[in-house]
């Protein structure tokens, strides 16, 4: 049983966005992770020509999929929680509200 997918992107990589799409995209569709919570995270963002979330929700198509960063109650709407949080891991920054807002989803 799978309770929830942290989906790490190097937002500073921008030769591998169709890679990291299709990889995303084939875990979405994954049967058996249907209705599971799905964190992404746009690492690397110290790097001055890491994308900003604005253009990683562009470039990985969620800009129609993802679902509000705040307490938002989904449970009738019967949407997947998904959300796009930009972070640099080694300035240990960003991905605490990514945590965060995924562990209100997970039962
Ligand atoms: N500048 C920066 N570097 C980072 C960050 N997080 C990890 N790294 C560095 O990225 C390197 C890891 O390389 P990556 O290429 O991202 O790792 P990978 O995904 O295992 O390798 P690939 O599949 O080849 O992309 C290490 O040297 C880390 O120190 C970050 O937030 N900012």
């Amino acid at each position: 049983q799978v309770d929830a997918v942290v989906y790490l992107v190097d937002a500073a990589d921008r030769e591998r966005f169709n890679e990291t799409k299709q990889e995303l995209d084939s875990l979405l569709s994954a049967e058996a992770l249907f209705g599971v919570p799905f964190l992404v995270l746009g690492n690397k963002i110290d790097i001055a020509s890491a994308l900003s979330e604005h253009e990683l929700r562009y470039y990985l198509g969620l800009e129609y999929y993802t679902t509000g960063k705040g307490n938002v109650d989904l449970s009738h709407n019967g949407m997947r929680p998904l959300e796009i949080f930009m972070c640099s891991v080694v300035r240990k920054m960003g991905y605490g509200d990514g945590f965060r807002w995924m562990s209100q989803y997970i039962k």
